[in-house]
């Protein structure tokens, strides 16, 4: 598996690297949590543009996507749009959706784009053509807040997402057991060891899938989603207790 390398920050290589979400209204209250996210060491940021005050306008998001790349010049910046569907605030027709990811994409001011995989197959590869042509790297993403499906399927969902041209395949799952967790694992594991030609980015959500948002660098995921101040979806780490525990497990497995 190679590592993605953007700015300072080598995804898929070590210990898993912290991302955390923008979740603010203003571009102000943005750069804020930046700010706080740089002083945590938080390795990348993603900016939840379905907070934003300019989700509905995408000449204006692009222009506040500069403005928060200006204030990343060592950490990638991930755009997201999140549908009510995969734990978002609102949903927005497939034409707005691929409008909005388009226009910030064209600004060439993100390092990175979470293309949700119920747009469907086409446009998702529209917008991960958009995204390559642009110097952007795609991560294709898939929720279930219902549970956890078996490690076959979500084998085959990543996979599917690959072929599709992820250069970070994404899934978040709910887990209501620890066994959830070990399928999720299970599925991330076998889909490292035989499948991947890039970093990995899968959890399992809720605090009987808290353990996999920590043993991602045996397992095979790359990245993974802490708290800040407030959680972005349930089961998430603080980041300088998930920065602790990763550091001493990645310790730990290079004895
Ligand atoms: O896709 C994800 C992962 C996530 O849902 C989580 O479970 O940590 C949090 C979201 O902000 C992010 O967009």
């Amino acid at each position: 598996m190679k590592p993605l390398v953007i700015k300072d920050v080598s995804i898929g290589e070590g210990a898993p690297k912290t991302i955390v979400s923008v979740m603010d209204a203003t571009t102000e209250g943005a750069l804020a949590t930046i700010d706080q996210g740089l002083a945590a060491g938080v390795d990348c940021f993603e900016w939840r543009v379905d907070f934003s005050e300019n989700v509905h306008d995408p000449a204006a998001a692009a222009e506040e996507s500069r403005v928060l790349a200006q204030a990343l010049p060592k950490n990638p910046l991930l755009f997201t749009f999140r549908s009510t569907s995969q734990g978002g605030q609102l949903t927005i027709p497939v034409e707005e959706y691929v409008a909005l990811n388009k226009a910030v994409i064209e600004a060439e001011a993100i390092d990175m784009v979470d293309i949700e995989t119920w747009i469907g197959d086409a446009a998702v590869s529209d917008l991960v053509a958009c995204a390559h042509a642009h110097g952007v790297a795609a991560v294709v993403s898939y929720h279930n807040f219902a549970g956890t499906p078996s490690k076959d399927w979500m084998v085959a969902l990543l996979t599917h997402m690959q072929d599709l041209g992820a250069d970070i395949p994404k899934i978040a799952v709910m887990a209501k057991t620890p066994a959830d967790a070990l399928e999720l694992l299970a599925a991330t594991e076998e889909m490292a060891r035989l499948h991947a030609q890039g970093p990995l980015l899968t959890m399992a959500m809720g605090r009987d899938g808290s353990i996999t948002r920590l043993a991602g660098e045996l397992f095979g995921s790359a990245l993974t989603f802490c708290a800040l101040e407030n959680a972005s979806a349930p089961g998430q780490v603080d980041v300088s207790q998930a920065r602790r525990i990763m550091a001493d497990l990645h310790e730990v497995l290079g004895k």
